[in-house]
């Protein structure tokens, strides 16, 4: 069976959720109590879809503002970019488009990029109104979903989008290129 290896980087604020969600499709789990990322982290998930093996190599960078100038080593080289924000901090979403920015001027020119609103468990505390971030995700041509690492909603689909995504780039590359 073919094995495709898929990099993937999550970007984002910290507090946003990123390691939970990673925690979350890898490991099937929640820590209510999890620690901020030093640096970076890295884990893999191998998952079948129809004869495919698929082996996501998943860097989950750290959000706290010390370790910025280290992102770019994580999203240079990746087939795609998971920008989180938190639904609940509407300042999160301002620095998730800055990611966008950053990743338009100086990552790989073919970077698939999902968004995803995270914390969905939360709504009644909700800052960021789903449409809004919907319509800037189409606008930039990105994935968006929103999600809760917490109550496991649109994990697995965020990444098998990210999957999908970027298997169609690459055979648009190999008819075009
Ligand atoms: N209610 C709720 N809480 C969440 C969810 N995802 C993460 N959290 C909580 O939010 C806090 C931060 O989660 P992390 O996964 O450490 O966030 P992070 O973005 O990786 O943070 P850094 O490592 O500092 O960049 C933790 O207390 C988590 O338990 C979610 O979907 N719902």
């Amino acid at each position: 069976m073919a094995l495709r290896e898929l990099k993937v980087c999550l970007l984002g604020d910290t507090g946003v959720g990123k390691s939970s969600i990673v925690w979350r499709f890898v490991e099937d789990s929640f820590d209510p109590n999890i620690n901020p990322t030093i640096g970076a982290s890295f884990m893999t998930k191998t998952v079948q879809y129809q004869n495919e093996l698929h082996k996501f190599l998943i860097w989950d960078t750290a959000g706290q503002e010390r370790f910025r100038a280290l992102a770019p080593m994580y999203y240079r080289g990746s087939a795609a970019a998971i920008i989180v924000y938190d639904i609940t901090k509407e300042e999160t979403f301002s620095t998730l488009k800055n990611w966008v920015k950053e990743l338009r001027q100086h990552g790989p020119p073919n970077i698939v990029v999902a968004i995803a609103g995270n914390k969905c468990d939360l709504n009644d505390v909700r800052e960021v109104m789903e449409k809004d971030a919907k319509d800037y995700a189409d606008s930039i041509h990105a994935i968006f979903v929103e999600t809760s690492a917490k109550n496991a909603i649109n994990i697995n689909e965020l990444f098998i989008e990210i999957k999908e995504c970027s298997t169609r780039n690459s055979q648009l590359q190999t008819r075009t290129g």
